[in-house]
């Protein structure tokens, strides 16, 4: 047998196992100026340090400190000409975070708060979470802080030419996968697929993501919205309950946010609320079936601020500035931003009876929240257990691609409704906490070893 030496990292003191004050502080020496990262860095942390301080093979290889450093960032200047014939500059990323278990997956965002702190973060949580997906997933991230809103499409086309001009070199489908996030729908990866399609010559599932007439998988669209709710279903069921008769509260009106509140309402629910960065619109009757096409075409077809449904719908209210988190629900599912929900809006949902949290944005709530809605005995989700299906469908659609085949809307629905339940089976496995299951701990510990086991196989990388 053989023994693995201790490793020792620049910035990182030596602790004693399980010490998170000198583990963060290593963690903040080391990316200065990153409060985003270090928020999901310690999220995971406060779980993984105790697991990690009772297994001498994770302890000793400090593991967890290497888990924190991604494989590598690349940024790069994007120029792109719009439409007054100006030229514009923008910053494009992708950070690769960890393919110790297959090629990087995961998002663009266009959007622009975008820095290398939130794509770290975004890259770290997405390591975590595609490995609890079961598929053999890296973790990665990219993005611009070009702002796509009010853009004319020859603009956006522009713009995700020239991006994915740099970006090509480095992404491939056996080496990293990218696909949409916030700012980043059909219309521009298909856009990227295009271009990089033009720049190669070749016909590759480099992008998931992608429109259904050229290997774009059915169902990927509506993926982490119905996934979202299916977890949470998950949760309710394993606590004796249902989502049947529950009030609803959704925040964001984009694609998670769409298709969480349409798998709600199908399985029961009554949505009351939806939001963006204008503010929230409150529906007393319910975003129905109906009402949820009126979303549609204001937020996919018109490209318009969710305030319109008020103006459209009777009874329906818009409430500038607001977030929804003050209507009374028994479901909270924020699917609009990071840090969308914090202690004030934890106290405010708690007060009013909450039952259960299922993040669907990437870490929509701050530390502060997520431990006064556990400590109030509220079930809680977290992202990267809770919106993992977007990436699940994802991998189906790299499947689909390298077998020249497409599978039915059932069939793929079917191996999400899998892959959810089998992601809040491992939650269940290493979070239960006498009566409380703690999903947070459980999906840091489910998603780290994998990770840990595949790192520490393959020698020091
Ligand atoms: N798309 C996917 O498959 C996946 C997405 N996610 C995560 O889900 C979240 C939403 O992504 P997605 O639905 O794809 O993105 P979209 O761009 O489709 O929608 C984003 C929504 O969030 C709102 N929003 C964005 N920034 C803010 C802000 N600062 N304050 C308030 N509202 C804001 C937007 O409003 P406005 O239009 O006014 O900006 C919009 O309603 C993100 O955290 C993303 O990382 C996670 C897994 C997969
Ligand atoms: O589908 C993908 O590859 C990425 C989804 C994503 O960006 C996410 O899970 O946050």
């Amino acid at each position: 047998m053989t023994t693995m030496p201790k490793v020792s990292l620049a910035g990182s003191s030596s602790r004693s196992a399980g010490d998170l004050k000198t583990f963060m502080a290593g963690v903040v020496a080391r990316n200065p100026g990153e409060p985003e990262f270090h928020q999901a860095v310690q999220e995971v942390a406060e779980s993984i340090l105790p697991f990690v301080a009772d297994n001498p093979q994770y302890r000793d290889t400090m593991i967890l400190d290497r888990m924190t450093e991604p494989d590598r960032q690349i940024s790069f200047r994007v120029l792109w000409q719009d439409r007054d014939g100006n030229v514009q500059m923008n910053r494009g990323y992708r950070v690769q975070f960890n393919g110790a278990i297959g090629p990087y997956k995961g998002g663009i965002r266009f959007h622009p708060s975008v820095t290398a702190s939130v794509l770290k973060f975004l890259g770290f949580e997405q390591t975590f979470k595609n490995s609890l997906t079961g598929l053999p997933m890296g973790g990665g991230k990219g993005g611009s802080n070009f702002d796509p809103k009010g853009k004319t499409d020859a603009e956006i086309m522009r713009f995700c030419q020239s991006f994915i001009t740099e970006l090509y070199r480095h992404i491939g489908e056996d080496t990293d996968v990218p696909a949409g996030d916030i700012g980043v729908g059909a219309r521009e990866v298909s856009y990227m697929f295009g271009q990089y399609r033009r720049i190669t010559n070749k016909w590759t599932g480099v992008f998931t993501g992608k429109g259904l007439d050229f290997g774009g998988s059915l169902i990927r669209k509506e993926a982490t919205g119905y996934g979202a709710v299916y977890f949470i279903q998950n949760m309710l069921v394993a606590a004796g309950d249902s989502m049947d008769g529950k009030a609803v509260c959704i925040s964001g009106s984009g694609n998670v946010a769409t298709y969480a509140a349409e798998k709600a309402t199908q399985l029961g629910g009554t949505v009351l609320t939806l939001s963006d960065s204008r503010g929230t619109i409150y529906d007393p009757n319910g975003i129905t079936p109906e009402k949820l096409e009126i979303v549609k075409q204001i937020k996919e077809v018109e490209r318009a601020p969710i305030a319109v449904y008020a103006d459209r719908v009777k009874g329906a209210s818009f409430h500038e500035g607001s977030r929804p988190w003050g209507v009374a629900c028994d479901v909270a599912i924020p699917c609009a931003t990071q840090n969308e929900l914090e202690a004030e809006d934890a106290k405010l949902l708690i007060k009013n009876g909450i039952k259960a949290v299922g993040e669907g944005a990437n870490m929509p709530s701050t530390l502060e929240a997520v431990h006064m809605l556990q400590q109030a005995g509220v079930m809680f989700g977290p992202a990267k257990a809770v919106n993992a299906g977007g990436v699940g469908v994802s991998g189906l659609e790299q499947s689909q691609n390298s077998l020249r085949l497409s599978w039915s809307a059932e069939e793929v629905e079917d191996k999400l409704r899998n892959i959810m339940a089998s992601i809040h089976e491992q939650c269940m496995m290493y979070g239960q906490d006498g009566q409380y299951v703690n999903y947070v701990k459980g999906a840091n510990i489910a998603g780290f070893r994998k990770v840990a086991d595949a790192m520490l196989a393959q020698g020091y990388i």
